[in-house]
């Protein structure tokens, strides 16, 4: 079950793009971030920043007018690839193929989910530290995922963080996980994030296996679990 649901979890150079698609959404993403990224810091001229939006605009009417496709459910359907590999492409957080994910890298070793990410300036809270929304999120994404080593994935229940420490940006962040223990549908997850070696933050998360629907999610992750 890991192997396939956890594409993720797979070492980074086993993570190929699973369609062309993907390779090209993935480079023009990593363009994106990059864009975003210079954009909180620059001090362009006022017209050069108007020149930059027209330009952009262009860009956008010619993706606009391109086939279209909506969604994780959409891209599978389209061919795009399974269940597992759409997400390490579309995940908000962890989305190599989504511009505003960082990305998170995630993998597995033994028992242990680990990640890491490096939070730019888009992602400032505090001054030169990473937003607590954003922390929340990297956990909700991290343990989210973390929870399918127990074999029973579920939704979102609780998530309980301590912010420790302000966490830097523009530094490598490190993150594990691991399951606490299951009871019933609820799966127990504890995570920290730890940055030049200090904890900044941790976190609690209790996820839920749904009695039903979210149907089309779960047959979606079903079906992707090897035999037996
Ligand atoms: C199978 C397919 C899924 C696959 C999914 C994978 C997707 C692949 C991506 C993964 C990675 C993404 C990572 C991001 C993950 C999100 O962001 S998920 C989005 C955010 N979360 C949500 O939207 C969840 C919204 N909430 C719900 O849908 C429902 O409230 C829940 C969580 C499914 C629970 O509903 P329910 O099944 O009706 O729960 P209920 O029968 O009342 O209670 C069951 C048990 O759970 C406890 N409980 C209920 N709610 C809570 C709660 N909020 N907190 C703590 N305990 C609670 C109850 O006390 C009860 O405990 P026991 O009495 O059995 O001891």
């Amino acid at each position: 079950m890991l192997e396939d649901l956890h594409n993720p979890f797979l070492p980074l150079d086993e993570r190929t793009p699973a369609t062309p698609l993907w390779e090209a959404k993935r480079e023009l993403a990593q363009a994106v971030r990059d864009y975003t990224e210079a954009l909180m810091t620059s001090a362009a001229t006022p017209k050069q920043m108007a020149d930059m939006s027209q330009w952009l605009r262009e860009a956008t009417a010619q993706l606009e007018q391109s086939p279209r496709i909506y969604g994780r459910n959409g891209y599978t359907e389209a061919g795009e690839g399974t269940f597992g590999e759409v997400f390490q492409e579309v995940g908000p957080l962890c989305g190599h193929s989504n511009p505003i994910a960082p990305p998170l890298e995630m993998w597995a070793e033994g028992d242990t989910a680990y990640a890491r990410v490096n939070m730019g300036w888009r992602y400032e809270g505090p001054p030169g530290c990473v937003h607590g929304g954003f922390v929340a999120a990297l956990f909700d994404e991290f343990l989210g995922m973390a929870q399918f080593m127990g074999g029973h994935p579920g939704m979102t229940g609780t998530l309980s963080i301590k912010y420790r420490r302000p966490t830097p940006l523009n530094v490598p962040l490190e993150l594990s996980a691991w399951i606490e223990r299951s009871e019933g549908r609820k799966t127990f997850v504890k995570g920290k994030l730890e940055a030049n070696g200090v904890v900044t933050a941790e976190c609690e998360g209790i996820f839920i296996r749904p009695t039903q629907p979210v149907t089309e999610l779960r047959d979606a992750v079903m079906k992707e679990q090897p035999e037996g």
